[in-house]
């Protein structure tokens, strides 16, 4: 796992290293050109620099760039006020060429993204906007440094308009902000360049990046059956959202569970024709069978009688993941909440965006906004291991830092993705993983089941809930696995 640094201790190893020789400023412009000039075949490249040290980057990479004989045009906003690192980075630039400090028209060619880097304090300015605006009309590819322009770093929100970079070379050690929220989309890919520099090690990581397959389930034993891998049930399914604890009874099924119950509100339902390994029961008889762990939530529906099968499941002794209307009630019910922190046993909360506002009585927009916060002020007022879903999912639990998923792509914005993430999380923990554990292996073979299915199809439309489900036991089952002895 990777770590991620905030703004502020970014700042502190920069304090450490401020007489390090070259500069960290000379270190990163340098370091960017090499990238380029590695990654990128010669051609015109517009260098954009703002009126911070980000610029600073800027201006030695366009140096640089110069230095190794790619034709560079420099455009830069005058700082406000004087910053000697920054007019040392314009000197040396000045020496090579001129700085045009209009708004660039870029038609062709590369263009370096140097207008802010961690220092965004607020919505871009009218000046930002025009010029990150100008940026992102450019069809050919974007090198943002540090940040793309606008981009949080520390949370992935974008305060007004924001550089959509193609790559971002990101300096000394990498930021939560690239990887959630809006992240994804902005940055592009993300390399760090650690100009040299290790992070001294008592400082601690705002969060880590699950890049690669975290941990793997336990290989299967010869001297097995299926009660060794958990019965588990589904609760849920009123009438018309059936489908949703359906989907989240195959995923787990799917996914190693020993034996897998669905308890359904619709009574009208039997049996799943096309997954008749599932045990159709009522919410009752799914209760009193002898569980390993449960799901509460997918199609529950928000009636009385929903309330009370939510409350059956918190009287359990078995972990519990609760989603979808389950958090929706949470949210409304104090008793609900109370028999949470009464629990011996795990209880797990898998919210949306909107269904975290509910349950910290707050409203999207201040989720998204930090989402990283939000997702820790979840576990500790209900203590309980957490996946907050949506672009760069964040799992945490109490005493535990949280982390940031790497994998997945807007493919998996489709109906019943959330169910299929429930139905894996409660295969995971009844085949013995610890909640946190379960959240983020689910979570990582979720994003990875969207990016392998993106492959094929590249603009992402058309990922069923159904299709994730096959592409996850694919990846339970790598090819080459060493065989059960
Ligand atoms: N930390 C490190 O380890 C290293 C840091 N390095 C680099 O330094 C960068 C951080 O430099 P930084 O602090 O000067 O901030 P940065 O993002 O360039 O711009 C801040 C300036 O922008 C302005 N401004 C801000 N918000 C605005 C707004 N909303 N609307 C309009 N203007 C706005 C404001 O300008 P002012 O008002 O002061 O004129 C402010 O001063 C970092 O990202 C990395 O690239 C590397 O060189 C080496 C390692
Ligand atoms: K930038």
């Amino acid at each position: 796992m990777r770590p991620l640094f905030s703004n502020n201790t970014l700042r502190r190893i920069e304090q450490t290293h401020a007489t390090a020789h070259p500069a960290l400023m000379v270190r990163a412009g340098k370091g960017a050109a090499a990238w380029i000039a590695a990654h990128f075949a010669k051609q015109v490249v517009t260098v954009v620099a703002g009126p911070g040290h980000n610029g600073g980057d800027a201006l030695y990479c366009a140096a640089e760039l110069h230095g190794l004989g790619w034709p560079v045009i420099v455009h830069a906003i005058p700082p406000r006020h004087t910053k000697p690192a920054l007019a040392a980075a314009l000197k040396a630039w000045q020496r090579i060429g001129e700085v045009h400090t209009d708004c660039p028209h870029v038609t062709d060619g590369l263009v370096v993204d140097g207008l802010l880097g961690i220092g965004l304090d607020s919505a871009p300015d009218d000046t930002l906007v025009r010029w990150i605006d100008a940026i992102n009309r450019h069809r050919g590819p974007i090198v943002a440094l540090d940040v793309p322009t606008g981009l949080n770093a520390d949370t992935g929100e974008i305060p007004g308009h924001a550089v959509r970079a193609d790559h971002t070379l990101t300096f000394l050690a990498d930021k939560p902000g690239l990887y959630t929220a809006y992240g994804r989309d902005h940055a592009g890919e993300v390399t760090c360049l650690d100009l040299g520099i290790t992070v001294e090690a008592d400082l601690a990581p705002a969060a880590f990046l699950v890049a690669t397959q975290p941990l793997a389930l336990p290989p299967r034993q010869h001297a097995s059956h299926k009660g060794t891998y958990g019965t588990v049930a589904v609760v849920g399914g009123a009438s018309g959202m059936t489908g949703a604890a359906m989907l989240a009874g195959r995923a787990a099924l799917q996914c190693g569970a020993g034996k897998v119950i669905v308890g359904l509100q619709d009574h009208r339902i039997h049996f799943d024709p096309h997954q008749p390994e599932l045990m159709i029961q009522t919410v009752d008889d799914a209760l009193t069978a002898p569980l390993s762990a449960l799901a509460v939530g997918p199609g529950l529906g928000t009636t009385t009688q929903s309330v009370d099968s939510l409350a059956s499941t918190l009287s359990t002794a078995v972990p519990v993941i609760i989603d979808a209307d389950g958090l929706n009630l949470l949210a409304r019910h104090a008793h609900l909440q109370r028999s949470i922190t009464q629990r011996g046993a795990p209880t797990i909360l898998t919210p949306h965006p909107a269904e975290a506002a509910r349950l910290l009585g707050t409203d999207t927009r201040a989720v998204q906004a930090d989402r990283l916060y939000a997702a820790q002020e979840l576990s500790s007022r209900y203590q309980c291991a957490i996946l907050l879903k949506g672009s760069g999912s964040i799992c945490t639990a109490p005493g535990h830092p949280p982390t940031i998923n790497g994998s997945g792509n807007g493919a998996l914005a489709s109906a019943g993705q959330g169910d299929v993430l429930s139905g894996v999380i409660l295969a995971l923990v009844a085949q013995g993983l610890p909640p946190l554990d379960a959240l983020r292996l689910a979570a990582y073979l979720h994003g990875l089941a969207g990016d392998q299915w993106r492959q094929d199809h590249p603009s992402g439309i058309g990922l069923t809930a159904s299709d994730t489900i096959a592409g996850i036991r694919r990846l339970l089952n790598p090819l080459n696995q060493e065989a059960d002895r």
